[in-house]
C-alpha cells in the first residue's frame, strides 16, 4: 500500500484530473455494471437528482470496495464532472470542472483569505467541505498518487530536497515519463506500475483500456491547458494543493506528522477576531423585523454589566434561520458592528472533522478567544453541520463529541459575561434538540427572503455603489424577482454592470438589469446558435401566442416582455410581472395563468396546421397542468371533488383517482378553448406582434402595448 508520507518518494505522479478522466471514461465505456452505486446515491444524497438512465460504474469492479461505502457517492458524483453540468454551478463545483478552484473557495464572507491559502477548510462552505474530507480520507485507501510536481511550498521542497531527486522539479508542461510510457506505449516503469496497480485490483481487461485512455486524455487535457491559461493551472494546483495538504493531514494520524503539520498550517494558531466597525444595521436592507429583534443584544453588548444590573435576561444564543444568500451572517456582523465588539466568524463545516478531538478542540480555543475578549459576538454560520442530528453518521464520526464540547462551552459561561453567540441555519429542523434548549440557542430569529418591498431597498443599496441611468426603476426589477434573496439581487446588479460593460455603456440601464434578471432565471442567451427562418416564425407566434392572450385576459398577470432570444433551455419567452408580491390568488387569475400558458400551443395550431404543432409547448402544459391539478386537489375549486384536500393521491381509490384526473382534464380543455377564442378574434393583432418579434427579437411592455395599438414602433 502506498502512503503520502515524505519517506516514501511517489514514483508515479497522476494528477487529479486524469484520474477524474480515467473514471469519466470508465464511466461512459461501463453499460452494464451494477445498480448498486445508484442506490446508495439515493439513500445518501436525496437532494442531488441523478437519473437512473445514468450508466454506473461499480467501483468494486475497479478493486475500490475497500472505500467507505457512504463516501462512494459523493466520491464519484462529485468527481464526475460530466454528470450535470448547469444546474449545480452554485451547488458543488466539483461537478461542474475541476479548473474553477477559484469558485471552489469562494470566500464570500470576505475573510480569511490567508487561511484559505494555507488549509482552505476555514472558508469552504458546507457542499465544499463534506466531499473534500470524505475524498481525502478515502485517499488513504485508495492505489493515487497526488501529484507533487510544480506545487512551490516548502513541503515539496524539503521532500525534494530529502530525497535528492530532481527529476520532479520539472517545469510546467514537461510530459512526466510515466505519462510518455503510456502515450506512446513504450513500457516505462510507471506504465508497468499502473500495469501492476490494475492488476492486483483485478480490474477487467475492457475496462483497463478505458482507465488508462482515461488517464491519457485528461493529460492531454492537461497540456492544452497548461498552454492556455497558466492562470487556471495554477488554480488547479490550488485545489491539488488543499488535497495533498488536507490528504496528509487525513494520513497524518502520528504525533509528529501532526505537530509538524500544525505549525506550518496554523490549524491551532489563535482565532483572529475581526472588527466589525464598517458593518452596521444600516447595511442590512429589507430584514426590518430581524433587526428589531436584534437590537436589545446591541443594547447588551454595549454595556454588559448595565445591562444585567438591571435585570435584563439575555439568550447567549441567537439563531437565524433562513435561507441562503438572505443576510444572516451580514446581520450577525452588523451586530457587532453596532455595538462595536470583536466578531469571531467560524464555519460549522470546520468543526466537523474526520479525526478525534479535532472539532472539538477548536471549539475549545475559539471560545476561549472571545471569552477573554468579552464582550464579543461568535458567529457559527452552517450551525447544523456541527450540530446536526447525525450522530451515527460514517461521514461525521465524531460529531458528538464537537457538539458536547460546544454545549460545555455555552453552559460554561454566565449570561453577563458578554460573549453573545450567534449560530446560522439553513435547516433548523435538523439541529439536534440540545441546541436549542434554554440557555443555549434560546432566541431565535427568522430572517426570510424579502418581499418586493424589501428588494426594492436591497436593489436600491446595490445601484447606489455603480453608475446607473436615471431611468432605473428598481421596483420594477423587484417586482419580477419573486424569491431571490439579497445575494441574489446583488448577484443581479453585478451581472448587470458587468453586461453594461461589456456593452461599453457609460451605466447600467433597464435593459441590462432586465437582462441579468433573465440570465439567472434562466440561464445564459444562446447567441450563437443559428435557428432557422422556420423556427424563428414558428417561436415568435408560440411567444406573441401567450403575450395575446396575456393582454386580453382580465386577470391575467401584465407583461413585461416578451422575446425570441434563446435563452437557457428556451427558444424565447414571455415574462408577466405581479403588481405585487402574490400572497393568494383567485380563482380567476390561476384560470388565466392557465389561459396564458395555454396560448402558445394555440397559436401553432391556429398559424401552422395542427399537423405543424412541435414540441416547444411541453413546458407549457406542464406548468398549465400543475394549476388545474392544484385547483382541484389543494385549493377545493371543483365542485364535482369539494371542498376537500387530496393529499397522496397514490393512496386514493381508483374512483376518486378518476374522478380528479376528468376534472383536471376538463379545466385544461376549457382552458385550451378559451386561449383559442381569444387568438381566433385577436388574429390581426397576433400577426402585428410576431412580426415585430421578428423585427426586433425582444419587446417591451411599452413597446407591446404600441403595437398591439396598430402603431408602429420607431426604428432601433
Ligand atoms: N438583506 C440584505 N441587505 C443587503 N445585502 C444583502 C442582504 N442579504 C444578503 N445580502 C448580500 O449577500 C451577501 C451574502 O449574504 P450572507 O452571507 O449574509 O447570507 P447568509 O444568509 O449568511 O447565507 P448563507 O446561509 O449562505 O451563509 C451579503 O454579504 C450581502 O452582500
Ligand atoms: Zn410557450
Amino acid at each position: 500500500m502506498f502512503s503520502l508520507s515524505s519517506t516514501v518518494q511517489p514514483q508515479v505522479t497522476i494528477p487529479l484530473s486524469h484520474l477524474i478522466n480515467a473514471f469519466h471514461s470508465l464511466k461512459s465505456s461501463a453499460s452494464s455494471v451494477g445498480t448498486s452505486f445508484q442506490c446508495l446515491q439515493r439513500e445518501h444524497a436525496p437532494e442531488h437528482d441523478f437519473q437512473s438512465s445514468e450508466p454506473s460504474i461499480n467501483l468494486r469492479e475497479l478493486g475500490l470496495s475497500d472505500l467507505k461505502t457512504s463516501h462512494l457517492d459523493d466520491l464519484v458524483n462529485r468527481l464526475l464532472p460530466s454528470v450535470s453540468t448547469e444546474h449545480s454551478l452554485s451547488h458543488c463545483h466539483w461537478r461542474t470542472s475541476h479548473v474553477s478552484a477559484n469558485s471552489f473557495f469562494h470566500n464570500k464572507h470576505g475573510f480569511s483569505s490567508s487561511t484559505l491559502g494555507l488549509l482552505g477548510t476555514p472558508t469552504l462552505c458546507r457542499q465544499h467541505t463534506r466531499p473534500l474530507q470524505a475524498f481525502c480520507s478515502d485517499l488513504q485507501n485508495w492505489p493515487v498518487w497526488i501529484q507533487n510536481r510544480g506545487f512551490k511550498t516548502l513541503k515539496t521542497k524539503t521532500r525534494r530536497l530529502q530525497s535528492g531527486n530532481e527529476q520532479h522539479a520539472e517545469s510546467d508542461g514537461y510530459t512526466p515519463s510515466f505519462m510518455k510510457g503510456l502515450l506512446f506505449r513504450d513500457k516505462g516503469p510507471a506504465v508497468e506500475s499502473l500495469d501492476k496497480l490494475m492488476k492486483n485490483k483485478s480490474i477487467p481487461e475492457p475496462q483497463q483500456d478505458a482507465f488508462k485512455t482515461g488517464f491519457a486524455e485528461g493529460f492531454l487535457k492537461a497540456q492544452a491547458l497548461t498552454q492556455r491559461t497558466q492562470d487556471s493551472l495554477r488554480r488547479t494546483r490550488l485545489i491539488l494543493l488543499i488535497l495533498l495538504l488536507l490528504g496528509i493531514y487525513g494520513l497524518s494520524r502520528t504525533p509528529f506528522l501532526s505537530v509538524r503539520f500544525r505549525t506550518t498550517t496554523g490549524l491551532d494558531a489563535a482565532v483572529d477576531p475581526v472588527q466589525m466597525k464598517n458593518v452596521t444595521f444600516e447595511h442590512v436592507k429589507g430584514a426590518e423585523e430581524a433587526k428589531n429583534e436584534l437590537q436589545e443584544v446591541v443594547e447588551f453588548l454595549k454595556n454588559p454589566q448595565k445591562f444585567t444590573v438591571l435585570g435584563g435576561k439575555l439568550p447567549k444564543g441567537i439563531l437565524l434561520i433562513g435561507p441562503p444568500g438572505t443576510g444572516k451572517t451580514l446581520l450577525a456582523r452588523a451586530v457587532a458592528g453596532e455595538a462595536d465588539v470583536p466578531f469571531y466568524y467560524a464555519s460549522g463545516s470546520e468543526f466537523d472533522e474526520m479525526f478525534v478531538g479535532v472539532g472539538a478542540s477548536r471549539i475549545r480555543n475559539l471560545f476561549r478567544e472571545a471569552k477573554a475578549n468579552a464582550p464579543c459576538v461568535i458567529f457559527i454560520d452552517e450551525l447544523d453541520s456541527v450540530g446536526g442530528k447525525r450522530i451515527e453518521s460514517p461521514m461525521h464520526p465524531y460529531s458528538r463529541q464537537t457538539i458536547n464540547q460546544l454545549l460545555a462551552e455555552m453552559d460554561g459561561f454566565k449570561p453577563n459575561e458578554g460573549v453573545i453567540i450567534i449560530g446560522a441555519t439553513n435547516f433548523p429542523e435538523a439541529l439536534d434538540n440540545a441546541l436549542i434548549r434554554p440557555g443555549r440557542f434560546d432566541m431565535q430569529v427568522t430572517v426570510p427572503r424579502p418581499d418586493v418591498k424589501g428588494r426594492t431597498e436591497i436593489l436600491k443599496w446595490y445601484l447606489k455603489k455603480i453608475k446607473v441611468d436615471p431611468g432605473v426603476d428598481a421596483e420594477r426589477i423587484a417586482r419580477g424577482t419573486v424569491g431571490f434573496s439579497g445575494a441574489d439581487l446583488e448577484n443581479l446588479v453585478n451581472q448587470a454592470a458587468l453586461k453594461a460593460a461589456v456593452d461599453e455603456k457609460d451605466m447600467v440601464t433597464m435593459e441590462d438589469l432586465e437582462f441579468a434578471k433573465d440570465k439567472i432565471l434562466m440561464g445564459p442567451e444562446r447567441r450563437s446558435v443559428e435557428i432557422d427562418k422556420r423556427n424563428k416564425t414558428i417561436t415568435a407566434y408560440h411567444e406573441s401566442g401567450h403575450a395575446i392572450v396575456a393582454f386580453y385576459t382580465k386577470d391575467a398577470m401584465p407583461i413585461n416582455k416578451a422575446t425570441i432570444m434563446p435563452r437557457g433551455p428556451t427558444l424565447g419567452h414571455v415574462s408577466l410581472l405581479p403588481e405585487n408580491d402574490r400572497w393568494s390568488e383567485t380563482r380567476s387569475q390561476l384560470l388565466a395563468q392557465m389561459d396564458v400558458s395555454m396560448g402558445g400551443r394555440v397559436a401553432e395550431e391556429l398559424i401552422f396546421g395542427n399537423e405543424n404543432i412541435t414540441t416547444g409547448a411541453s413546458s407549457d402544459f406542464d406548468s398549465a397542468t400543475k394549476i388545474a391539478k392544484m385547483m382541484v386537489t389543494k385549493f377545493g375549486m371543483s365542485e364535482k371533488l369539494g371542498v376537500m384536500t387530496y393529499t397522496d393521491t397514490a393512496k386514493l381509490s381508483p374512483e376518486t383517482q378518476a374522478a380528479i384526473e376528468q376534472e383536471v382534464r376538463i379545466l385544461l380543455k376549457d382552458s385550451y378553448e378559451r386561449a383559442k377564442h381569444i387568438l381566433k378574434s385577436r388574429s390581426k393583432e397576433h400577426k402585428y406582434l410576431a412580426d415585430a418579434l421578428l423585427t426586433y427579437e425582444t419587446l417591451n411592455a411599452k413597446e407591446i402595448q404600441i403595437i398591439l395599438d396598430g402603431k408602429n414602433l420607431e426604428p432601433r
